[in-house]
């Protein structure tokens, strides 16, 4: 939280991908709904059910009833009103109870009295029956339709939590589908999951995961932040790739391209890769973004320079330096003159060009490792090695430069400054902070000077400099 109490910028959610969330999701649930009715028909119409595609009876009646009922109930807590909210209650209610009713037939042989509501499969081991890894995710998806709408306390964390299940659920439940895994939780092989109960298992975590964006720990994928922007990116990489190749090598290991041990190695090495890649690429990104986030606080945006935050830093540092090697270490101190009337007479871009041109003066006559920085408005200061005489020599070759580059100045005469120098060992300059305001109260001296009319030579009164151009 930033200090007015409102989320920092990077969480905030980022308006437009909720909105292609939020436009996505009745689609989706309708989908579903239909897949649903339509083999609820199939199981009621028998005539219905041979035009459909083999396989369909996979999907018992209970399970397209739950699927039915969840999609129902996901869509209508999607917005307010009262009655939406009680219809989407009822219809999670009755979806926790199909799937009690059926958790307790497998558990322990009798349900509610709602586990076989339409037993149209006789040929079946269990007629209607539908499959344990089924009626889990149908309990876990209804508990999380309950509370999909959660923005508080405990019960938006519980929320989060089930829809963290839900997906790891669907995971586990397509994991045993593309490998074959078909007694994964213990299941006989015709009571497997199918491909379409598969599909509504994925969209309705899909739409879940997408609901709890709004409000709970998973916002963090729709957010504008940096990292949310990179979990966009590489969530579906990590979540599928896996499966990819795994897929690849079992098809290929089955086929006889390659023995099943060849092809566990080479998928889990090429996974292995994936992954490094991926945490690499995400080091590189910090790191960029690390060194952005230290160059806006250290530096001075429009110049480029160090501003009053990096200079201390560095001068601080720079100034023990010079004490260890017992050298010298001056701090020059400069105002730019005029400023503010070229501002007013030829505009604020001028200015900046102005200020722009100082910069380049000062580089053009300072050393590489010179710090040079802007402390605010038209305040500049340059850190050298040497006493006042290297400051003087420097701020005389300053003012050639500016003088030679005048054409390169919004002002007739070249950028023209006043400066105050102060050197390591002097009184009252004992810390970098100290040198700083005795550069400065220099600087301002001549600065009267100036403004007075004057131009005082380049050593007149004592160590401060002015000179304009
Ligand atoms: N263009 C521009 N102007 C700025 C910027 N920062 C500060 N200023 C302006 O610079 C002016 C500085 O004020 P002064 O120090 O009185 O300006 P000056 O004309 O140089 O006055 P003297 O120092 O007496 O010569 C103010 O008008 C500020 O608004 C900037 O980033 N760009």
């Amino acid at each position: 939280m930033s200090h007015t109490g409102a989320p920092a910028i990077s969480l905030q959610p980022d308006i437009a991908i909720l909105n292609r969330l939020r436009a996505i999701q009745p689609l989706l649930l309708s989908l579903v709904g239909l897949v649903a009715a339509v083999v609820m028909f199939a199981w009621w119409f028998p005539a219905l059910g041979r035009a459909l595609p083999d396989g369909w009876q996979l999907m018992k009646f209970n399970t397209a009833l739950g699927m039915a009922l969840c999609s129902l109930s996901l869509h209508l807590s999607g917005r307010g009103g009262r009655r939406r909210m009680r219809g989407a209650a009822l219809a999670a209610l009755l979806t926790v109870m199909l799937a009690l009713s059926a958790l307790g037939m497998h558990a322990w042989g009798g349900g509610l009295g709602l586990e076989t509501l339409f037993a149209g499969d006789a040929e079946s081991s269990r007629p209607g029956l539908m499959s344990l890894q089924t009626a889990s995710y149908l309990l876990l998806a209804a508990v999380v339709a309950l509370l999909i709408r959660q923005r508080k306390s405990r019960f938006s964390s519980l929320a989060d939590a089930l829809t963290g299940v839900l997906l790891t659920t669907c995971l586990v439940v397509l994991a045993g589908y593309v490998f074959g895994a078909a007694r994964l939780f213990g299941q006989e092989a015709e009571v497997r999951t199918s491909p379409h109960t598969l599909a509504c298992m994925l969209i309705l975590a899909f739409v879940a995961v997408a609901r709890r964006s709004e409000y709970g720990y998973f916002s963090v994928i729709v957010a504008l932040g940096l990292g949310s922007k990179m979990a966009r990116m590489l969530a579906p990489v990590a979540l599928l790739l896996p499966f990819l190749l795994a897929y690849i090598a079992a098809h290929g290991a089955a086929r006889g391209l390659m023995a099943s041990p060849y092809a566990l190695a080479l998928s889990t090495t090429l996974t292995s890769l994936v992954f490094f890649l991926l945490v690499v690429l995400m080091a590189r990104r910090i790191n960029e973004l690390e060194n952005d986030l230290r160059d806006l606080s250290l530096k001075d945006e429009l110049t480029g320079l160090f501003n009053r935050r990096g200079c201390y830093l560095l001068g601080e540092q720079s100034l023990r330096d010079a004490r260890r090697a017992r050298s010298t270490l001056s701090v020059l101190y400069f105002d730019l003159n005029h400023l503010k009337r070229v501002n007013d007479e030829l505009g604020h871009d001028a200015g900046d060009r102005l200020l722009c041109e100082m910069v380049s003066v000062m580089k053009l006559g300072l050393r590489a490792n010179d710090i040079l920085a802007r402390l605010g408005g038209d305040e500049f200061v340059a850190v050298i090695r040497g006493d006042l005489h290297e400051s003087r020599r420097v701020v005389r070759r300053l003012r050639e430069t500016a003088r030679a580059r005048a054409a390169n100045s919004p002002l007739e005469q070249g950028v023209s400054f006043s400066v105050g120098s102060a050197a390591s060992g002097e009184p009252g300059a004992d810390t970098f902070d100290g040198l700083v305001r005795l550069a400065d109260q220099r600087m301002y001296a001549q600065k009267q000077a100036f403004r007075r009319g004057l131009e005082p030579a380049d050593d007149a009164a004592g160590p401060g400099l002015a000179m304009n151009g």
